[in-house]
């Protein structure tokens, strides 16, 4: 078997000012060619995993290795051309226009102060054609509804033309007809080979998504598998500690608390 995309060997982390670590000691592999995905409590440590995975942060304690080598080895624009991070959200004060904006995608790939070439706006016009933005081109990203603000940093990652897609609660602001459209795109780029990993709120949405899941809980991995052997009602009750229900339902696999 591939050895893994991604790997956090017993990695701690803490924030600046902090009394406790948010990640304590975690141990993670996710394999390439799939989706994983992140499930856990709010503060779990989620956001704090896909930051390190981007590079964005240090560990104080253990290693996180990408692609075989140790994530530390690798130059910012190495890495931007290998990872994609799309986050919860992110402050805009400038009023970039949607294809410009997702244009700062193709930014790992020019040399400094280098204008994007036709080929760069070619492949940023296809980011925003495959999350369904095109026809907001020209809008300011500051007019924007927060669903149509979510599609285009997955737009404005898939410009950057990533193996592994970390995804940061990806369909939290999204209404049903657009996350069915996001998770036949991420579909589609499964197919394409590329990895996948989330963090996720949305059971049916990871239920339909996902080959394998990580639930996590106070900075540390509780359970890793497939998603046939932990979506179970004891496992998942237990990591949000609250009593869970599981059924099937005409091919769905539903979650709801008791
Ligand atoms: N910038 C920061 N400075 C200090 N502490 C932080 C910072 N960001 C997060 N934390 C803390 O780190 C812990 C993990 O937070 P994180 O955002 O990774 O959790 P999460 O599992 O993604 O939560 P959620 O489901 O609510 O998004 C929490 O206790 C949080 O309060």
């Amino acid at each position: 078997m591939d050895a893994p995309i991604l790997r956090f060997e017993a990695v701690a982390f803490r924030y600046p000012e902090t009394p406790a670590d948010a990640l304590q000691g975690l141990t993670l592999e996710v394999p390439r060619g799939q989706v994983t995905a992140i499930l856990g409590p709010n503060g779990a440590g989620k956001t704090t995993l896909l930051r390190l995975a981007y590079g964005r942060y240090l560990p104080r304690r253990g290693q996180v290795w990408l692609d075989g080598r140790l994530l530390t080895s690798y130059t910012r624009q190495e890495i931007g051309r290998i990872v994609a991070l799309v986050p919860q959200r992110e402050a805009n004060p400038f009023a970039y226009s949607l294809l410009e904006y997702v244009l700062l995608g193709r930014a790992p790939y020019l040399p400094p102060l280098q204008m994007p070439t036709p080929s760069d706006v070619a492949i940023a016009w296809e980011a925003l054609e495959r999350v369904g933005l095109q026809h907001l081109a020209r809008r300011s990203v500051q007019a924007l509804s927060g669903g149509e603000y979510q599609l285009l940093l997955v737009a404005r990652a898939l410009a950057q033309q990533p193996r592994l897609l970390l995804l940061d609660e990806p369909t939290s602001h999204l209404d049903l007809a657009n996350k069915k459209h996001l998770i036949e795109c991420l579909r589609g780029l499964l197919a394409e080979g590329v990895t996948i990993l989330m963090t996720s709120h949305e059971p049916e949405v990871v239920a339909r998504l996902a080959q394998q899941v990580v639930l996590m809980r106070e900075g540390r991995v509780l359970n890793q598998g497939s998603l046939e052997a932990l979506w179970k009602a004891e496992i998942l009750s237990a990591t949000y500690n609250i009593p869970l229900r599981v059924w099937e339902f005409d091919g769905h696999r539903l979650v709801a608390w008791e």
